[in-house]
């Protein structure tokens, strides 16, 4: 995938790459954002529902080899599991459709995102680099929240710590666009929800964890068997913005079962490929195209510059 030539989006994704490098120092080789992460493999299988929303190839096949990334939030490579910014954890998904043809899901485990906009993403990343101990009241991201509602609500919602990866729920949180056989076009989000049900700790149980425990678990999970996802996509009804991620949709709208996740292994060598693997908001595929949410192109441009950068770093 090449970069876009537009200056201002690759200026403003350099700007945000260096922002993420104040607030969580230089790690070369590492993610500036989720830096700690897992690697497993599995396979996709559609439910029998999804070709009616679209004609994806991953959608029409009767299963499709994944490679998923399971992360902790922040650019920190070494952040405690049980720090409570080590959320919203990141589950990144990768469709394998033939030999360097993939279309990827990225998700993390909060519904909604701080801000409509990257320029606005910046100023918060910023106003948040600002206002260290010593910064005085109010502090530039006192004032930032104060005057935007979405982004309070997203400091503001609640992180609670999952007793493992295979226990909570991730939100694509930018709407796609699918289309069926039929050319039919319909909005919708990803949900990806657990089989084995939400489970949160209380933040005594969290700090009694290791600061491993997820990862820990997760291994052991997998080598007892196969760990299950059902992935829903939550339908746009007309009307609904399809452009903000951080406009909610009425909890009443469809959400159509596109399919199970089953994951049955570790990456080998995992070091190697989370430092090889670049994830791509955008899906790149017939059948699902972006929604106009000005996060997706600009996310495509800063993980394809971050991703080059971390393939060229000494090896992990
Ligand atoms: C302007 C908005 C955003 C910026 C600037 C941003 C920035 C970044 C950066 C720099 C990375 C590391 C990329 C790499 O080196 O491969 C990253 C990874 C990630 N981001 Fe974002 N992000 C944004 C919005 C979001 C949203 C809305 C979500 C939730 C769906 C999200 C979830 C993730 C996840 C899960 C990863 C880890 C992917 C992996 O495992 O490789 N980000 N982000």
């Amino acid at each position: 995938m090449p970069l876009p030539n537009d200056e201002k989006l690759l200026a403003l994704s350099n700007d945000l790459l260096k922002q993420f490098e104040t607030i969580f120092g230089e790690h070369p080789g590492f993610r500036p954002a989720h830096a700690k992460g897992t690697m497993l493999t599995g396979t996709f299988t559609p439910s029998s529902s999804a070709a009616s929303l679209s004609r994806a190839p991953h959608i029409l096949r009767s299963s499709t080899p994944i490679t998923v990334r399971f992360s902790n939030s922040t650019g920190l490579p070494l952040i405690p599991d049980n720090d409570p910014n080590a959320s919203p954890h990141g589950l990144a998904i990768r469709f394998h459709l033939a030999e360097h043809t993939h279309t990827d899901i990225i998700s993390h485990s909060t519904d909604g995102f701080p801000t409509h906009t990257g320029e606005e993403f910046l100023e918060f990343l910023r106003a948040v680099a600002a206002s260290g101990p010593s910064a005085a009241h109010p502090t530039p991201i006192e004032t930032f929240l104060g005057t935007h509602p979405a982004a309070l609500a997203f400091v503001q919602a609640a992180k609670p710590n999952p007793s493992s990866f295979a226990r909570e729920s991730y939100f694509g949180v930018s709407a796609m666009r699918f289309t069926n056989r039929e050319g039919v076009r319909r909005y919708g989000r990803y949900r990806i929800i657990p089989e084995a049900g939400n489970d949160f700790l209380d933040d005594a149980a969290a700090a009694a964890r290791s600061a491993n425990y997820l990862f820990d678990e997760i291994a052991e999970r997998v080598a007892k068997g196969p760990i299950k996802f059902r992935i829903l996509v939550q339908l746009a009804n007309a009307g609904d913005a399809t452009d903000d991620a951080t406009i909610h949709w009425p909890e009443d709208r469809t959400q159509l079962e596109l399919g199970t996740l089953s994951l049955t292994k570790p990456v080998a060598d995992n070091a190697h490929e989370q430092q090889h693997i670049i994830f791509d908001p955008i899906p790149r595929v017939d059948g699902i195209e972006p929604s106009d949410d000005p996060l997706l192109e600009l996310r495509a441009a800063v993980y394809l510059i971050s991703g080059r950068r971390r393939r060229s770093a000494p090896e992990q």
